[in-house]
């Protein structure tokens, strides 16, 4: 029997009055499996919070998303983008800063980064790092085990209870140091999180990820000495940092927490947010703990942004590094904004990793992540990125060897004038090959295939694939059909060569993995992807019903 019952207790949001339980949790529902371990997570308490976010915030998610279609009808016919007229000011006044760093967040030189399966949590706080960046975006496939899992494992590792033990090899938190202060990455506004429903809509998938981060653990995180503090994905707009700052503002008061004890990182990793560093840094200012430079998404949004345009055509994946002009641009304007801001300008993630039966290669790899680490410290970067815990030495030598500082706060890039002609200077040197068309098969092919099976990371030939890399291949052949583009031996690549090239990839690689793989499956919907005719918003997106097993119905009042 449930009977109705109203509480203004810390339980319940000290600051917002008494909330009526029965009435919030009406209508929403929870569709996947739940156990007294789930209920941990999605208690009743935490799942009233996530309703309000939901019901508050949700209509201008949408509106923004709605925004973000329109910005792409008006690229479609041929505009481009700029620094914004209305938001001159904000970008021209010297007087406003960002918040200064918050506890655990002054020095992040290197930042291990990685999905929230229980091993990977702890072994990732017991790697040499200073900050741990816990994915659930790009590195994770949102399946709602992953999902439920991936909060009870951050929930038990902030509290220091996450050991465990797997078959021979007990894992445990490292006892003899401070651990790497926690940051972690919730899903981008594009997302929703179909295993819950308020009002008959899917929740947000960002708010139930910052939701349930933050209900279950801002104190607890503040008690221990850091705080609650987020990566910010994938956003395309300052209006949609302002919705992120809106969210924050409402949890603290919620909880009845000090505004500005939240902070959040923000991804710069498309191209209409690379326009708007400053606007983004200013409507999250108290809320900022700086801008990073996420690569791979960057390369992804440019070519889907720009995919109408033969002049936005690239190379080889393989080309396209960091050094060529528009991300060089991108680069530099980031560490100055930030810099000029007081806010740290994070460097990104180098998708080498160690190859463990070949010294040689795995030297050459290792010396590429080297010289990545370098390019970014001497740019003015204030900390990197690494994929894995092999490579948090390599990272760390590079950057205490050239920064004794814990920041490079005072290295100002004055020197720096980006236009927006450099941020769109698409002079990237290099060729279509189809051995690059190959490898973006491969890619592709084998992200997803680990991905539909709740995957969301994978090696492939000694690289680091996750959602974004993948989504670089997948566009770029897109592309590369699309415009009918000529390889380096003059073939036209067309839609059935590109199809041919596929089944042959997908067929080869089903045979070699045996039962229960799920090649054909990723092949069915890459198929649709590399025609140059049909082209998904996100690939993350246009898989997820594979991966969702909406199932018995609970209401949330019974929780
Ligand atoms: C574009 C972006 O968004 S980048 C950010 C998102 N991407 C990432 O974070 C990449 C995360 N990295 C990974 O998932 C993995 O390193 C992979 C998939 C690339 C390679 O994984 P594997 O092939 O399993 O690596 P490998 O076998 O060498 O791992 C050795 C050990 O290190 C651990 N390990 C590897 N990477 C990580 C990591 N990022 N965090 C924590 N532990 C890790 C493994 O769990 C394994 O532990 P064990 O010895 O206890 O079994
Ligand atoms: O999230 C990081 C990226 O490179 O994309
Ligand atoms: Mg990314």
């Amino acid at each position: 029997m449930s009977h109705s019952h109203t509480t203004s207790g810390r339980d319940m949001g000290r600051n917002v009055g008494p909330v009526n339980v029965d009435q919030v949790l009406r209508d929403v529902n929870v569709l996947g499996p739940l156990n007294n371990q789930t209920k941990k997570i999605l208690s009743k308490e935490a799942t009233v919070f996530l309703a309000v976010l939901h019901r508050t915030f949700n209509a201008q998610r949408k509106a923004l998303l709605q925004r973000r279609v329109m910005r792409q009808a008006e690229l479609d016919k041929g505009n481009t983008l700029d620094f914004l007229p209305e938001t001159k000011h904000v970008r021209e006044n010297d007087a406003w800063k960002g918040a200064p760093p918050a506890p655990g967040l002054v020095d992040r030189r290197t930042e291990i980064t990685g999905p929230t399966d229980r091993k990977m949590v702890v072994n990732a706080l017991n790697a040499d790092v200073w900050t741990y960046m816990a994915d659930f975006e790009d590195s994770n496939a949102p399946t709602w085990d992953n999902m439920i899992n991936g909060q009870l494992n951050l929930y038990d590792a902030i509290r220091k209870q996450v050991d465990f033990k797997q078959g021979e090899k007990s894992y445990a938190l490292r006892t003899d140091r401070v651990l790497p202060t926690l940051i972690c990455r919730a899903r981008g506004w594009h997302l929703e999180e179909k295993h819950m429903t308020v009002d008959g809509e899917a929740i947000s998938a960002s708010l139930f990820d910052f939701g349930l981060y933050f209900f279950n653990n801002a104190e607890e995180l503040v008690k221990r000495g850091t705080g609650p503090y987020f990566y910010l994905p994938k956003m395309e707009s300052h209006l949609e940092a302002r919705l992120w700052n809106d969210t924050f503002n409402l949890a603290q008061d919620y909880i009845g927490m000090r505004r500005g004890t939240i902070r959040g990182t923000v991804l710069i990793e498309t191209i209409p947010a690379a326009f708007e560093m400053d606007e983004i840094i200013y409507e999250l200012r108290d809320h900022s703990s700086g801008l990073n430079c996420g690569r791979w998404d960057y390369i992804f949004s440019v070519i889907k942004r720009f995919r109408q345009n033969p002049d936005f055509v690239l190379p080889d994946r393989s080309a396209v590094t960091m050094t060529v002009p528009f991300m060089d641009a991108y680069v530099k304007l980031l560490i100055k904004t930030c810099h000029r801001r007081g806010v740290h300008a994070m460097g990104g993630m180098a998708a080498q990793i160690p190859i463990k039966d070949d010294p040689k290669a795995n030297d050459a790899a290792m010396d590429n992540v080297r010289a990545d680490k370098l390019r970014e410290v001497r740019a003015g970067h204030d900390g990197t990125w690494v994929a894995h815990p092999a490579l948090a030495s390599i990272a760390a030598d590079v950057f205490n060897t050239n920064m004794p500082t814990p920041n490079q706060f005072h290295v100002r890039r004055e020197d720096v004038h980006i236009t927006a002609n450099d941020l769109l200077n698409m002079n990237v040197p290099g060729k279509i090959t189809e051995d690059g068309i190959r490898k973006n098969l491969n890619i592709g092919l084998g992200y997803m295939e680990g991905w539909l099976r709740g995957v969301g990371c994978v090696p492939i030939n000694y690289l680091m694939e996750d959602a974004a890399t993948a989504e670089v291949s997948r566009s770029q052949l897109w592309q590369w059909v699309k415009h009918g583009v000529p390889t380096e031996s003059g073939k036209k690549v067309d839609k059935a060569y590109a199809l041919k090239l596929l089944h042959e990839q997908a067929d080869e690689l089903a045979k070699k993995a045996g039962k229960g793989n799920k090649y054909q499956t990723a092949a069915k919907y890459f198929e649709t992807q590399v025609t140059g005719e049909d082209y998904a918003e996100f690939l993350t997106s246009l898989l997820y019903n594979e991966i969702t097993s909406p199932s018995e119905k609970t209401p949330a009042a019974k929780l």
